[in-house]
């Protein structure tokens, strides 16, 4: 027999046992509810359509179950639907449920394997997640990372003054020049920097790699065996020019670095610190890559949420007025925590519509016992952060709404009674390495943005002068965000244009 044939078989072998032993515990042992499924297959066909994270939500509803049950064709997988079970088994038994499943395509084919989100639960994810903490700890975020933060927010607020039409790609520059200057001592002046567009290129084949269906091999594994020749195996000859990106990317900045500190025009940044120190450069510049755009996806939600609600803007401009006076100097760090409607709009951004509304897959490395029901080992566990975030019993009847005021005393200060809503972040040991630095981004930004500019809705058309909705339509990858929307953004005052052009 041919060597591929050999390999199709034996995966095809494997596969069948792993589906067989996953029925016959099915069968033995009393899972948590869910739909039926069929043989082989499980419940590929039950995997909501559209937007997963509401499928899921409702399917819980149906079932009468916030822990649900599903088998994808033989790995086993729960959906927990409520901050209770999540708290039961991502936090309290954080001990088995930590790990990460396998992502054949986007981990070993397309070379992403290094990232700290994607590493298994272990020895070296312990030692990178200590090493990510260190470059962000709170000396670390002061010295170099707070500067680098305003230096991004001006520039973003000068290219928003210059081309208000195209705020969309600015927002996207500020994320992303966020991770580069802060990671590398990159400063982006437009979206055609060579690092920028090489970063995009292979954070743009790990959102298509990482899409539920994308791909069979996420499905099965197994088909990672197949050779590159065979029929049907694209996605090999696909990953090839993946890896080829990814390493172009982690290896051209790198260079970037290495070559600015021996001319002497580096500025100080993750990198130039690290090799300076002498230390391994693999095992920490990385991980940002994954993320260039997880900040401009929360502050797309949250510039939507002011478009489509004219009063939340009007109250976040009167308090950031109030607390730094009307048009007389820009936000600074100084200003963090003293203006809580400004929390309490980023709040109600990350709870309304969180960027990740399934949170990142967690894997179980022991068999459970949960309420009464069997948990497999090796099953995927998902957080349904979204049904978390909108679950009335926390948030209130209006969870639907854009409503800053539910995380808000009668007296303007934050109410201690409806928590923040961490979900957005993840859990357990897992939960977001860079939680911290995200909130003091989103801070600066969003506190400028109402210090800075007027936003409305987009005119419909030339003639008839009314105002457009924005479409509220959001594309659901990786990442969550509101699909392209139109809107006027506008400086507030003259002043307030120069105080920006001065930054
Ligand atoms: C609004 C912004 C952000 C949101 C909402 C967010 C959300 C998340 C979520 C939901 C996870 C998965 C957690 C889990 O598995 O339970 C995650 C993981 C992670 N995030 Fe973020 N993130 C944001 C920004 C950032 C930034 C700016 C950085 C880096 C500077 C970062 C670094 C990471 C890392 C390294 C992980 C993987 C952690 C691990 O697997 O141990 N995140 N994030």
């Amino acid at each position: 027999m041919e060597s591929g044939s050999a390999v199709v078989l034996a995966a095809f072998v494997a596969f069948m046992i792993s589906v067989c032993a996953v029925w016959i515990h099915s069968g033995k042992r009393g899972l948590p509810p869910g739909p039926k499924g069929w043989p082989l297959i499980g419940n590929i066909f039950d995997i909501p359509k559209g937007a997963m994270h509401v499928g899921y939500m409702k399917m819980a509803k149906d079932y009468g179950s916030d822990v649900l049950y599903l088998n994808m064709a033989g790995s086993p997988m729960l959906i927990l639907n409520s901050v209770e079970a999540v708290e039961d088994l991502l936090v309290r038994r954080a001990a088995i449920y930590s790990d990460r499943p396998r992502f054949p395509m986007i981990g070993e084919l397309c070379g992403w394997d290094f990232a700290l989100s994607l590493i298994k639960y272990g020895d070296q994810w312990r030692r990178s997640r200590a090493l990510f903490a260190k470059q962000f700890s709170p000396s670390s975020v002061q010295a170099y990372h707070k500067p680098c933060i305003v230096e991004n927010v001006h520039l973003f607020l000068n290219r928003l003054l210059n081309a208000p039409e195209e705020f969309q790609d600015h927002l996207v520059l500020l994320s992303a020049g966020i991770v580069l200057a802060t990671t590398y001592g990159i400063y982006l002046r437009d979206r055609n920097n060579p690092y920028l567009q090489s970063a995009e290129r292979a954070v743009q084949g790990f959102s298509e790699a990482a899409l539920p269906g994308a791909y069979l091999i996420n499905t099965f594994p197994i088909l990672e065996y197949i050779p590159e020749w065979f029929p049907g195996a694209g996605f090999k000859r696909k990953a090839k020019v993946e890896r080829a990106n990814v390493k172009g990317m982690i290896g051209d900045t790198i260079e970037f670095v290495k070559k600015s500190m021996a001319d002497g025009t580096a500025r100080s940044s993750m990198a130039s610190r690290a090799l300076q120190e002498m230390k391994d450069d693999k095992s920490w510049s990385e991980e940002k890559e994954t993320l260039l755009q997880n900040v401009a996806a929360a502050l797309n939600t949250i510039i939507l949420g002011l478009v489509l609600n004219p009063d939340v803007l009007r109250k976040g401009q009167t308090a950031v007025d109030a607390a730094i006076g009307k048009s007389t100097r820009l936000p600074n760090f100084d200003d963090e925590g003293k203006i809580p409607y400004v929390d309490a709009l980023i709040m109600e951004g990350l709870r309304w519509r969180p960027i990740v509304p399934l949170g990142l897959p967690h894997y179980t490395t022991e068999e459970d016992m949960y309420r009464g029901y069997y948990v497999p080992a090796n099953a995927i566990i998902i957080g349904n952060t979204w049904a978390i975030l909108h679950d009335p019993a926390t948030y209130g009847s209006n969870v639907d709404q854009f409503c800053p005021e539910r995380f808000l005393n009668s007296d303007g200060t934050l109410s201690s009674k409806v928590p923040y809503p961490s979900a957005a972040f993840g859990y357990g040991r897992r939960i977001c390495a860079g939680k911290g630095i995200a909130q003091h981004q989103l801070w600066i930004a969003v506190a400028s943005l109402l210090a800075c500019f007027d936003i409305s809705q987009g005119v419909d058309g030339e003639t008839s002068g009314a105002e457009a909705k924005p479409s509220t339509e959001y594309v659901n990858k990786v990442l969550s965000y509101p699909s392209p929307y139109r809107c006027n953004i506008e400086p507030r005052s003259k002043t307030v244009a120069c105080l920006i052009r001065s930054s």
